[in-house]
């Protein structure tokens, strides 16, 4: 693992146990934060990973309609579609206590992904910055968030001085057109929780600096402290 003075390990035996500690500490950081002003807000990703944590986070004992929720990133793909983040999101973490945390989706019903960057952009804008927390996934090609390595617009996706905080995306390597946040966009958090399981996914996050993967931006910068939350 190349790792800055920024990124700590957390290691659990179980996926169950990573799933209830990283619930915990979202909640105790949401809280937090909420002791110093008006809303807090975190970005979550999608995919499959972070299910289990979803439902724990959900029954979590916090001021819920003081938080704001969004998402890393969208399959262009409407509600109700079963690849939606938004869907996971709604079936998982919005449920029970948390229902009542106010959600921000990606997704608008505009058909044309570029034509919806501003409004989204505007939309986001209007969140708690720093966010409290920014929770990334990461691919077994090395992505995270859609930070896909063909994408033609990577480059301006990867770049931390970009002041464009929302872009549209063709992953070329994965199904849907996507909307996602930038660097710049996930930098500005006080956190960021990578959340992966399995050893081929640390296998691939440990080269993935000198692979020049798009996940090593998340671990070579310095900007905002990084936590790897890992289990077999
Ligand atoms: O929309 C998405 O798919 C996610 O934002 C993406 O970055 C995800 O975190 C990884 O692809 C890992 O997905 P799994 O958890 O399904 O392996």
């Amino acid at each position: 693992m190349v790792a800055t003075g920024m990124n700590d390990w957390q290691i659990f035996e179980t996926r169950t146990e990573l799933d209830d500690a990283l619930a915990g500490h979202l909640a105790a950081a949401l809280s937090a934060d909420l002791t110093r002003q008006p809303r807090s807000s975190i970005a979550l990703s999608g995919g499959s990973t972070p299910k289990g944590m979803f439902q724990r986070l959900s029954a979590a004992d916090l001021e819920w309609p003081r938080v704001d929720i969004t998402l890393v990133d969208e399959r262009w793909v409407d509600y109700g579609h079963p690849d939606s983040n938004a869907e996971l999101v709604r079936n998982c973490l919005l449920q029970g206590p948390a229902a009542s945390a106010r959600f921000l989706g990606l997704k608008t019903t505009t058909p044309d992904i570029t034509a919806a960057v501003p409004a989204v952009t505007e939309a986001l804008a209007k969140l708690q910055r720093p966010f409290t927390a920014v929770v990334l996934g990461m691919g077994g090609d090395g992505h995270t968030a859609s930070w896909f390595p063909q994408a033609s617009n990577l480059p301006e996706l990867l770049d931390p001085n970009n002041a464009v905080r929302v872009a549209a995306t063709d992953p070329v390597t994965a199904p849907h057109l996507r909307m996602t946040l930038t660097l710049a966009a996930v930098l500005d958090s006080h956190r960021i929780h990578l959340h992966i399981t399995g050893d081929d996914k640390r296998t691939v996050l440990e080269s993935a600096v000198a692979a020049g993967y798009p996940v090593a931006s998340i671990l070579t910068q310095t900007v905002t402290p990084v936590t790897i939350w890992w289990a077999p």
